[in-house]
């Protein structure tokens, strides 16, 4: 799905009512008649007390649609018109009329501190202040409106976005921004809703089909796009009947040192539950017996020092090499590094320590085969590229590494982001029971197997990251959030590979 910007949002908005033939009226009414929906499905009429803060522009007149349907449904609604500016956008009045005509309860308006009303932890408020419109911070006492909104702890639901948050900038510190508990979102998904520091003001998100211009939509162009399981599937290559495992690549995974030695063991484990047809290990003696108990299935080589790698089997033929988990960044395997990238030719898999050691040694960089995968945590990503202003500055960063190395780059995160060039594809799957040791690991595993099963490195890396945040789902679910090892994301691959078929039962559509 592609994220767009505000203004490409807006644009589709004016292509849609030329080319359907509606009014902007008949638009907004469309869309916020699904946000009611949204809500009367779920709240099925419950008595709760609902207040719905509109602003003065198109995402309040969402909300007075939404109140109206609501207070025609017999929902218990307070509307509070905030009166930031004494202008009105014509679907806001028009709007306006149509309540008037329904309800004796007038919206009241917020003017001022004096007008605030009372805010219960258990009331349901509506955000409809802001949406892509805010083009500067919210100040003095709207800010203020806001800061009681949050400190009520009432279930916010926001309205397209949180107001107070912008589409393209992150907001300064202490800037006033809805902390949403639910956002609904029209027509496409904004980037600021993935950021690590912007995505904890939009709780639970789900975009709403509008129905704007299809042709339009297509057209567009998005360098970003959001990865779900229709994006991962249409990458998925299945298997032939007529195969074997020659087919399916054969990988190496160099790393470890002594005490970590099960850092190599999880990305053979993943490597060989993402299907590799072959799986090798280049390790220090040390780990020897414990990869040959630990993972039958896989062949192992060992360096002549016992506790560190120090060089890479030159001779060795394998499809595709991954480096770096659990090696240790010492001088000696710097040269191990240095060998291995003097001697493969194909792109190869940089994680954990292979990222330490490429900060510590920039010419190493100039080395790496083109297309490559690098798979830095924030961490490890700070000491490739350095410090960053804010999120959008490292994005810009990240594309600059990405086109001077001529790699492919997976920023891990809750929400992981690859990068290539000026393309970038955010993750959506997983969840925060993968915050946990070897995690990482894993996921390298399963996007080297993916390109020694011939995936180009930048589909191996989306639908691996993909696949890496499926899996842990199917692992939380069965375990909970906190027991879930890194163990069990490579347990659970298989279900994620056969889950990209399967699709998803609507709640009304389950028995
Ligand atoms: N295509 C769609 O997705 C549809 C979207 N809809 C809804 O429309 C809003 C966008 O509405 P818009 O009227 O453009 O903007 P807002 O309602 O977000 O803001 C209204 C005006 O507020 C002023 N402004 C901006 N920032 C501030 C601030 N910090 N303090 C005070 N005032 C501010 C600004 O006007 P100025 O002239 O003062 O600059 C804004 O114009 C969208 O989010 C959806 O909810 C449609 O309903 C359906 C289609
Ligand atoms: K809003």
């Amino acid at each position: 799905m592609k994220i767009l910007t505000a203004e490409q949002l807006s644009e589709a908005d004016k292509r849609t009512i030329e080319r359907q033939n509606i009014t902007s009226e008949e638009l907004m009414e469309r869309a916020a008649t699904l946000v009611f929906n949204e809500i009367h499905n779920r709240l099925n009429g419950a008595p709760i007390p609902i207040k719905v803060f509109c602003g003065i522009g198109n995402n309040g007149g969402d909300g007075l649609v939404i109140a109206r349907h609501l207070i025609q449904h017999g929902y218990h609604v307070t509307i509070y018109v905030v009166n930031y500016s004494d202008k009105r956008s014509d679907d806001f009045l028009a709007n306006y009329e149509k309540l008037k005509s329904i309800t004796n309860d007038w919206p009241q308006l917020i003017k001022g501190e004096d007008n605030f009303p009372e805010i219960n932890t258990g009331d349901f408020v509506i955000d409809a202040m802001f949406g892509i419109g805010l083009n500067r911070p919210i100040e003095g006492w709207v800010a203020k409106l806001v800061g009681l909104i949050n400190d009520s702890k009432a279930f916010t639901l926001a309205i397209d976005m949180p107001s107070g948050l912008f589409s393209d900038k992150v907001p300064g510190n202490d800037a006033a921004v809805i902390e949403a508990d639910f956002t609904l979102s029209f027509q496409a998904p904004k980037l600021v809703f993935f950021l690590p520091e912007t995505m904890d003001y939009v709780g639970d998100l789900q975009i709403l089909d509008i129905g704007l211009d299809r042709e339009f939509l297509a057209e567009i162009k998005a360098p970003i796009h959001l990865i779900e399981k229709v994006e991962a599937a249409s990458l998925y290559k299945p298997r032939k009947t007529n195969s074997h495992k020659g087919d399916y690549g054969h990988v190496l995974i160099v790393g470890g040192s002594y005490g970590k030695i099960g850092s190599v063991l999880l990305t053979a484990t993943a490597a060989l539950k993402t299907g590799s047809g072959l799986c090798s290990l280049y390790i220090p003696e040390c780990g020897y017996n414990i990869v040959q108990t630990g993972l039958p299935e896989a062949m192992v080589l060992t360096d002549k020092d016992s506790e560190q790698l120090t060089t890479y089997p030159e001779d060795f033929e394998a499809d595709v090499v991954c480096f770096g988990m659990g090696a240790g960044t010492s001088q000696k395997t710097v040269g191990a590094l240095e060998d291995l990238l003097n001697s493969v030719k194909e792109p190869v898999v940089i994680d954990a320590d292979g990222l330490n050691i490429l900060s510590n040694n920039k010419k190493l960089l100039d080395l790496l085969p083109k297309d490559s995968v690098l798979t830095p945590h924030p961490g490890e990503l700070k000491r490739l590229i350095g410090e960053w202003q804010d999120d959008f500055d490292k994005l810009e960063k990240a594309k600059d590494f990405s086109k001077k190395y001529d790699v492919v780059l997976v920023i891990k995160g809750a929400h992981s982001f690859t990068i290539k060039g000026d393309e970038i594809y955010v993750n959506n799957s997983g969840n925060p029971g993968m915050a946990t040791a070897g995690s990482g690991d894993v996921l390298s595993g399963v996007i080297t197997s993916l390109l020694g099963q011939s995936y180009e490195p930048l589909s191996a890396a989306i639908l691996g990251v993909y696949l890496h945040g499926r899996s842990g789902d199917f692992a939380a679910s069965e375990l909970g959030y906190e027991s879930v090892l890194a163990g069990d994301i490579a347990q659970n691959i298989g279900k994620a590979v056969k889950d990209l078929f399967q699709s998803e039962m609507k709640d009304s559509e389950r028995n």
